[in-house]
Parts: C-alpha cells; sequence; structure tokens
C-alpha cells in the first residue's frame, strides 16, 4: 500500500487528497503516478471504480502552476455527464493550489462556455464535438497544452469520434504527454495509441478479471413480457439503496422509468433525448437521493460515479461484453460491495454465456423472487420506516390521539396492518404495457473459444480497508433512512413525452443521444453525428492485453 505522500506531492496536493478522504493509493494510482510525474505517456487500464480519475488527475495538478494564465491541460470524456464528473474531481484536487478547470460540453449555451473561458482554466475537461466547437471559434486555443488525457478512449472510438480526437491532438503541440485510461481496451485502442502516444508505458493492474471482484453478479431467465413485473418483484425484494437499471434503447428507458413512476417508484429516467437541463436534473435527483432508481441508456454505463450505488440491473442485456463489464460497474466501488442481475430471455442464453467467457466471470443462475417473497421484502421495509418513525417522538406525537381513538374501536393488529397497506401505496393494479425489445444477436466472433477457459476466482483486490471509512465518514453510503419513500408525485417534471417516434434498432442499441449532441442549446449548428459509429465494432471486440 502507497500513501501518497510517498510520492512526493507538494503540500496543496496533499491536503486536497487528504480532504478528498483518500488515505492510501489505490493500486492503478501507485503504479500510474509516478510514470505520469515522470513525463511519460501512458496506457491505463484497472477496474472499474478504482481511482482512474485521481491517477490521472493528481500528476496533471501537480504539474500546473497557479500563476499559469494558459490552457495547459486537456482532459477528453465520451459523455457530458462524464465531463461534469471529472471537472468536478479535478476541481477538488486543484482546490488548494488555486488552479482553474472548466467543463466544456454540448447542450449548454456556448455563450456562457465563453464567459467561462475568461477566468483562464488552466484545464479543460470536454467532450469532442463541443471542443472542436470552440477551437473553430477560436474561443479555445491549444498551443499551449502540455497534458492530454483520454479518458475512457475506446468509448470514444466506438462513438465515432476517432476523427475529432484526430483533429483536436493535430492542434496541440507534440511534445506534449499523453494518457489513455479505460477499464476496458479493446483492439482498435492500440490504433489510437500508436497514432497519439509516444513509447507509451502499458500501465495495468493484474487481475483475471475485467470486472470488478466486489459485485455479485446474477442472472434471471425471464421472458421479455414478464420483465417488467419481474423488475419490481426484484425491487420488492432487495430494495436498492440506489440502483441503475439499463435499457438498450431510447424508448425503451423513456417507458420503462414512466412505468415505474407509475407503480410508485421514485425513479427517472437519463437518455440523450432529454435536454441538457432535464439531464442534469435527473443526475441531481439521483445523486442527491430523492430519486433511488436511475433507468438510463449507455449514457451512464461509462465513467459514473454514484456513491451508494448498490444494483445493477441490466433491464435488456446489452451488445457488447465491455457495455456489461462498465454497466456493472457502477456499483461495487471504491471497495465497496455491489450487486447485479441481468435479465436474459431465452434467446439471449448464448449471449450471455459470451459475456462470461469475455469477462471470465461466472455469472450465477438465480430464480426470480416469488410474489411472497417480494412481498415480504417491501413488508420489512415498511416495518423498518414504521419503527423509525416511532422512534422519533416529534413526529408520532400530533397523531397520538387519533390513534388513540382507532384504538378504543379496532383492534391493534388490524389497525397497524391497514396503515401498513395504506403507507405500501400498493399501485399494483396500474396496467403497465412496454413495447417488447428484440433479443440481443450474439454476432460470431472471431475469439469465441479462442480465450483460454476458466473463470477467474477473482483475487478479492480491494485497496485498504480504510478506503470506505476515508470517504468522509461513511459518506458512500447516502444515508439509508428515508430512502425507500416511493412517493410517487414529482418526479416527472418537464419529460418529454416519449411516445410515437420511439425509434427502432437494428439490432444494436440506437441510443446516439449519449454521444455529444453538438451545437444543441446554441452550438453552432453543428450536425447531429451520423449513426454509423458502431459499424467498427465487429472487427475490435478482442481486449488487448496490455
Ligand atoms: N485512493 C482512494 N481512496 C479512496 N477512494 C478513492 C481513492 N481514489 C479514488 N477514490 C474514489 O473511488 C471512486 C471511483 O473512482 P473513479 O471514478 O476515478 O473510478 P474509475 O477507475 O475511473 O472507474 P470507471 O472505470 O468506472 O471510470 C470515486 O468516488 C473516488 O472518489
Ligand atoms: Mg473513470
Amino acid at each position: 500500500m502507497s500513501t501518497f505522500a510517498e510520492f512526493g506531492l507538494e503540500p496543496d496536493v496533499l491536503q486536497a487528497i487528504s480532504e478528498m478522504g483518500f488515505e492510501e493509493a489505490t493500486p492503478i494510482q501507485a503504479k500510474a503516478i509516478p510514470v505520469a510525474i515522470a513525463g511519460k505517456d501512458m496506457i491505463g487500464q484497472a477496474q472499474t471504480g478504482t481511482g482512474k480519475t485521481a491517477a490521472f488527475g493528481i500528476p496533471m495538478i501537480s504539474k500546473i502552476s497557479a500563476s499559469e494564465d494558459r490552457i495547459v491541460a486537456l482532459i477528453m470524456a465520451p459523455t457530458r455527464e462524464l465531463a461534469i464528473q471529472v471537472s468536478e474531481e479535478i476541481e477538488k484536487l486543484g482546490r488548494f493550489k488555486g488552479l482553474r478547470s472548466l467543463a466544456i460540453y454540448g447542450g449548454q449555451d456556448i455563450s456562457r462556455q465563453i464567459r467561462s473561458l475568461r477566468r483562464k482554466p488552466q484545464i479543460i475537461i470536454g467532450t469532442p464535438g463541443r471542443l472542436l466547437d470552440h477551437i473553430n471559434r477560436r474561443t479555445i486555443k491549444l498551443d499551449d497544452v502540455q497534458t492530454v488525457v483520454l479518458d475512457e478512449a475506446d468509448e470514444m472510438l466506438d462513438m465515432g469520434f476517432m476523427e475529432d480526437i484526430q483533429s483536436i491532438l493535430k492542434l496541440v503541440p507534440d511534445e506534449r504527454q499523453t494518457l489513455l485510461f479505460s477499464a476496458t481496451m479493446p483492439a482498435n485502442i492500440q490504433k489510437l495509441a500508436q497514432q497519439f502516444l509516444r513509447e507509451p508505458e502499458h500501465v495495468k493492474v493484474e487481475s483475471k478479471l475485467l470486472s470488478a471482484p466486489s459485485i455479485q453478479q446474477y442472472y434471471v431467465e425471464i421472458q421479455e413480457r414478464m420483465k417488467f413485473d419481474g423488475l419490481c418483484r426484484l425491487l420488492d425484494m432487495e430494495p436498492p439503496e440506489l440502483a441503475i437499471i439499463f435499457g438498450r434503447t431510447k424508448r425503451r428507458v423513456a417507458e420503462l422509468s414512466e412505468a415505474l413512476m407509475k407503480r410508485g417508484y421514485a425513479c427517472d429516467g437519463l437518455h440523450g433525448d432529454l435536454s441538457q437541463n432535464q439531464r442534469d436534473a435527473v443526475m441531481r435527483k439521483f445523486r442527491d437521493g430523492s430519486i433511488d432508481i436511475l433507468v438510463a441508456t449507455d449514457v451512464a454505463a461509462r465513467g459514473l460515479d454514484v456513491s451508494g450505488v448498490t444494483h445493477v440491473i441490466n433491464f435488456d442485456l446489452p451488445q457488447d461484453p465491455e457495455s456489461y463489464v462498465h454497466r456493472i460497474g457502477r456499483t461495487g466501488r471504491a471497495g465497496k460491495e455491489g450487486t447485479s442481475w441481468s435479465f436474459v430471455t431465452h434467446r439471449e442464453t448464448d449471449h450471455l454465456h459470451f459475456i462470461e467467457k469475455v469477462t471470465r466471470h461466472r455469472i450465477s443462475k438465480k430464480m426470480l423472487p416469488t410474489l411472497s417473497e417480494a412481498m415480504e421484502g417491501k413488508q420489512k421495509v415498511l416495518a423498518e420506516r414504521i419503527m423509525e418513525t416511532v422512534r422519533s417522538e416529534e413526529e408520532v406525537n400530533p397523531y397520538k390521539w387519533v390513534a388513540m381513538q382507532l384504538l378504543e374501536q379496532y383492534d391493534s393488529v388490524e389497525l397497524l396492518a391497514a396503515a401498513l397497506k395504506l403507507l405500501n401505496g400498493d399501485k399494483k393494479d396500474v396496467n403497465i404495457e412496454l413495447t417488447p425489445e428484440d433479443p440481443v444477436r450474439s454476432k460470431k466472433r472471431k475469439f469465441e473459444g479462442g480465450r483460454s477457459g476458466g473463470y477467474g476466482s477473482g483475487g478479492g483486490r480491494r485497496y485498504g480497508g480504510s478506503s470506505g471509512g476515508g470517504q468522509g465518514g461513511g459518506s458512500w453510503r447516502q444515508g439509508g433512512q428515508g430512502r425507500n419513500d416511493r412517493g410517487p408525485g414529482g418526479y416527472n417534471g418537464g419529460r418529454k413525452p416519449y411516445g410515437g417516434g420511439g425509434s427502432r434498432y437494428g439490432g444494436n442499441r440506437d441510443d446516439n443521444g449519449y454521444r455529444d449532441n453538438r451545437g444543441g442549446g446554441g452550438g453552432g449548428g453543428r450536425p447531429e453525428r451520423r449513426d454509423d459509429y458502431r459499424g467498427s465494432r465487429s472487427q475490435n471486440e478482442d481486449f488487448v492485453k496490455i
């Protein structure tokens, strides 16, 4: 285990790290920070949730002087939410040094971004499309950039950002340092590395497993039309503190989140058809706990770090094993435990085994909870809520008089049962019909069966039991109390209707919305990205050993 002081970091940076609650470096940080401080180019790979952001953020912050008034560091990320999140972490790391950073992403008013650029940030964190807009408008100049980070580089390639990244990097001086990070490294990443990195050092945390070992992975065999009721049973039996449910398409996510809301769950949907303001509002509600279920397309699969996510549910299986790894990696982060459930229709079982093979992790089959198990789970939560309320006398006092009156007339058990029923807010009678999705087709892939067999047993790799507690006194868990308050109201503010133009997907997921929606919100009116970005997928499905 390494402490951060061992890297010879300056006091301002050490103080920031310590205020963030990090006590020991994670394995990827221990390996990557010295390499990055030495100024080398690097490809960094480590499992989801193991602190890759700080692994590139700490050396970057250390290199920049507070008196600098040019853009000297550039981080590119595939989605707006990720750009915002990374910029927040960079901001925290640079706080005591007085560094300035700025997130630049599509969908946000460009003139506001231009105003913020006048503060002369040293670090820009952006999605490639909007970055290019600024470059073309000459509101961002990259002549002085010394460090470039490509976070989730493989995803940016898959999204068709190759040309944009090329154009951007051509404008950055050659004698820069370039760092590339992801949990998965498909083969095409090598092309990118050859083009843009100079004698990169491959820094990888040794692990047999692609996915984090702290995630219990289950699957349920289920018919398409049973999925929704199955989901409700799961959520009732094992009420998550926070859960992310992945659907394949924007339409699916919109329908599913509406349906869950109708059944009384505190949830909302995140997908690319929402405006940036709506997307921000949904993420805010999820982060502050006013909703406990986020239904999302793969827009939320990469990099997002929301503490307290206990469950990831693949309502639809993802097309690619790497998407699976990233999706389930939204839980089990920073050494915490997590659970993932995947719904698999009969025709998708081959695809599931393919995912198992590539990720070298066994996904255990489970039966859906029975109705009575689900009911029991739900009632347990209700009972806990009642007991919590009983403990806070002030809240209960105003009701005591009525309670006494009622008890004079009725049996206490019957009264309590009736109260529980009301509290339950049972909306099982609300009829829900989702548009069925076609099953994922498992393509015959060149390396199928080519991988050495055997499921890795998992090294149980964690970094210092302190990591959880270190995060500001257990703030990982966002107050378990009151989180299960599934009031139905108020979660649908400003949602776009989703009926009608539901997009058909042709076997692949069709959610383009999580790509940088260029020109949106007062942007330069650039065209939407073409839809063929996943065309190259079939050639790059193997993972590079690095
Ligand atoms: N040294 C540390 N000690 C404790 N917590 C840490 C440490 N480094 C990072 N973390 C926390 O771990 C969580 C995950 O970090 P981060 O988002 O950087 O993971 P990642 O490796 O980039 O994951 P992904 O592959 O999903 O993008 C964050 O909440 C972060 O604040
Ligand atoms: Mg990350």
